[in-house]
């Protein structure tokens, strides 16, 4: 199977000068195509920053990192803005715009890809929102909506033009137990049926099961890379 983000010797460096301080040591790792992979890890272990330097929201300083077969280690703004756009992103706070209704958040999803026709847009992100259970909310401000349905927004949001790679960074952070399971199911179904990877940053143990494989960074480093969850129990019953 071929990788989708292969990483090789990446260090990460924050500051300058007297103040210059390593956060990411020499990691190593590849990650194939389809593949739930869920990174978890004590706060300040350096899984924020690994996810942002994959999403080309930093530059790479030093080793190798690719996406997509690109190489992302001194690439320049332009090619960093054309990862950024082939990536879905959710996020903790969900982000939406507060000033849109449900269906203008998630189409803002495809407004970075030219080629789809405005009715398009509204069409495909109807699709989505029916797809996390929204349908008959289009037309709601996310005000007036709750915690588990902003996340599904964005969720829908992320996932409507269709990406290779999701980035997700604390998810259920701001859910209750139930709806955050829900939303990292509905992540994993949609994943699956589009055949896409995710990357997910968590803290939530009660969420580790959905992934294939769990990745375990301290002080920078990746200290483990086991696969779990699903595919542990898939050897278990064979
Ligand atoms: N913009 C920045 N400038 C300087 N240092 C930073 C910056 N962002 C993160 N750091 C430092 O880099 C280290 C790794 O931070 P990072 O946010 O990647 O960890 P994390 O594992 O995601 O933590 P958490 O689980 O709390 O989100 C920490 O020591 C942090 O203080």
């Amino acid at each position: 199977m071929p990788s989708v983000i292969s990483i090789q010797n990446l260090d990460h460096y924050f500051g300058s000068g007297q103040l210059r301080k390593q956060v990411l040591f020499n990691i190593n790792l590849e990650i194939n195509a389809g593949e739930i992979i869920i990174m978890t890890g004590p706060s300040g272990s350096g899984k924020t920053t690994l996810l942002t330097l994959v999403g080309g929201l930093r530059a790479s300083q030093s080793g190798s990192l690719q996406v997509l077969g690109k190489e992302l280690c001194g690439a320049n703004s332009k090619q960093l803005t054309e990862i950024r756009r082939s990536n879905g992103y959710i996020f903790q706070a969900h982000n939406l715009h507060g000033s849109l209704t449900a269906i203008q958040n998630v189409r803002m999803g495809l407004e970075v890809h030219p080629k789809v026709s405005p009715s398009e847009m509204l069409a495909r992100a109807q699709a989505m929102l029916e797809a996390v259970g929204l349908g008959h909310r289009l037309h709601y401000y996310p005000d007036n909506l709750s915690g588990g349905q902003k996340q599904r927004i964005a969720i829908a949001r992320a996932l409507v033009s269709q990406p290779k790679i999701v980035l997700a960074d604390e998810p259920t952070a701001a859910l209750d137990k139930q709806s955050g399971r829900d939303v990292v199911e509905l992540m994993q179904k949609l994943a699956k049926e589009q055949g896409c990877t995710i990357l997910l940053v968590t803290h939530d143990n009660r969420i580790l099961d959905i992934a294939d494989r769990i990745i375990y960074m301290e002080d920078g480093h990746l200290v483990s890379d086991a696969y779990g969850g699903q595919s542990q129990r898939a050897t278990a019953a064979a």
